[in-house]
């Protein structure tokens, strides 16, 4: 890091600098909760809760094979997900420590940005410390243990993902300076959590908002519906994302060296700045027919019904 931000210690007296409307969320702290976010101990989940876990996995794996990277499922049976009830973090850590030297951490909620990134540039990953209940069953807004654990857990037992995440926890403190957080954040949502993969001919699905859910695992892949182009990163940083409904677009990677070479191998300096200040982000609906032939074959990348090259809604 040229920066001067040690990756040891966030620096609360120094960040979040800039403009601090963009990303000094107003989040109020438990009091029990320190500086670093993270709760004193992992919850002690009831039976009920650990039934949901039970209930929640197998439904995921009836869908994903197939469907879901093979990092991904190897992932899930490298760290045993499915032995039963929600995972003891501190067993999870150590297995997932002695394969790519990552840990998890219990969060009580969407912690700050700052925050998140120096968890990850130490290779912590927040997971939230709470289960969705029945009524939500099908989908939740805020990141819960199944889909902090079961959706990102797993591909971080990938050494190439796993280094890939790091470096992005590391460039949240470049994108702060140059406050074009929500910029890299769109990179984050369009690979990390809603991301697809192509595994030879075959496209699957990485993105751990997908993985642990029923509903877009099946539409992401479905031959009709969402555009799906090839990950092109000056694009996905200009483009903005819904956070509460299927995506109209995906943004497909060639394999995790190719996601690594494409944003760690880069300097993003020239793009902070070519973002001017109050830059509007495209519609995630509008595609550039360019954009769908110019690499991968053509029948993965057909255009549905949707957002065809439309104007913004
Ligand atoms: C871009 C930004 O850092 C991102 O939205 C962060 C914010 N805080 C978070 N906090 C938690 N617990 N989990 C997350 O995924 C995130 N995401
Ligand atoms: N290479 C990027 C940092 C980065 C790493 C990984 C993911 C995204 C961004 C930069 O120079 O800022
Ligand atoms: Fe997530």
């Amino acid at each position: 890091m040229s920066d001067g931000a040690t990756l040891d210690q966030p620096d609360f007296a120094r960040l979040p600098d800039g403009d601090p409307a963009v990303y000094t969320a107003p989040l109020k702290r438990p009091d029990h909760i320190g500086e670093d976010w993270i709760e004193p101990q992992q919850r002690i989940y009831s039976s009920d809760e650990d039934a949901i876990w039970n209930d929640l996995y197998a439904r995921q794996m009836d869908l994903l094979p197939g469907r879901a990277a093979s990092a991904f499922l190897a992932g899930t049976q490298k760290l045993g997900l499915g032995r039963g009830g929600v995972p003891a973090f501190a067993r999870l850590s150590e297995e997932l420590g002695a394969l790519t030297g990552w840990s998890v951490v219990p969060v009580p909620m969407l912690i700050p940005d700052h925050v998140f990134f120096w968890h990850l540039a130490n290779r912590r990953f927040p997971a939230g410390n709470f289960i969705r209940t029945r009524e939500t069953f099908d989908y939740i807004q805020e990141p819960d243990v199944f889909h902090d654990v079961f959706g990102h857990v797993p591909m971080l037992a990938d050494p190439t993902y796993a280094d890939y995440m790091q470096e992005y926890g590391r460039a949240g403190w470049k994108a702060m300076r140059y406050n074009r957080l929500k910029a890299l954040g769109s990179l984050y949502w369009y690979t990390v959590e809603f991301g697809l993969i192509l595994e030879g001919k075959d496209l699957r699905t990485y993105g751990a908002g997908i993985l642990s859910g029923p509903a877009e695992a099946v539409f992401c892949l479905e031959a009709q519906s969402p555009n799906r182009i090839m990950l092109n990163v000056d694009r996905v940083m200009r483009t903005d994302y819904v956070i509460d409904d299927l995506q109209p677009t995906y943004f497909v990677i060639e394999s995790f060296q190719d996601l690594y070479h494409q944003t760690v191998d880069r300097d993003f300096d020239r793009l902070y700045r070519s973002l001017a200040p109050g830059f509007t982000y495209a519609n995630t609906a509008v595609i550039d027919i360019d954009d769908v032939l110019h690499r991968g074959s053509l029948e993965y990348f057909l255009r549905g019904g949707r957002g065809s090259g439309a104007s913004p809604v």
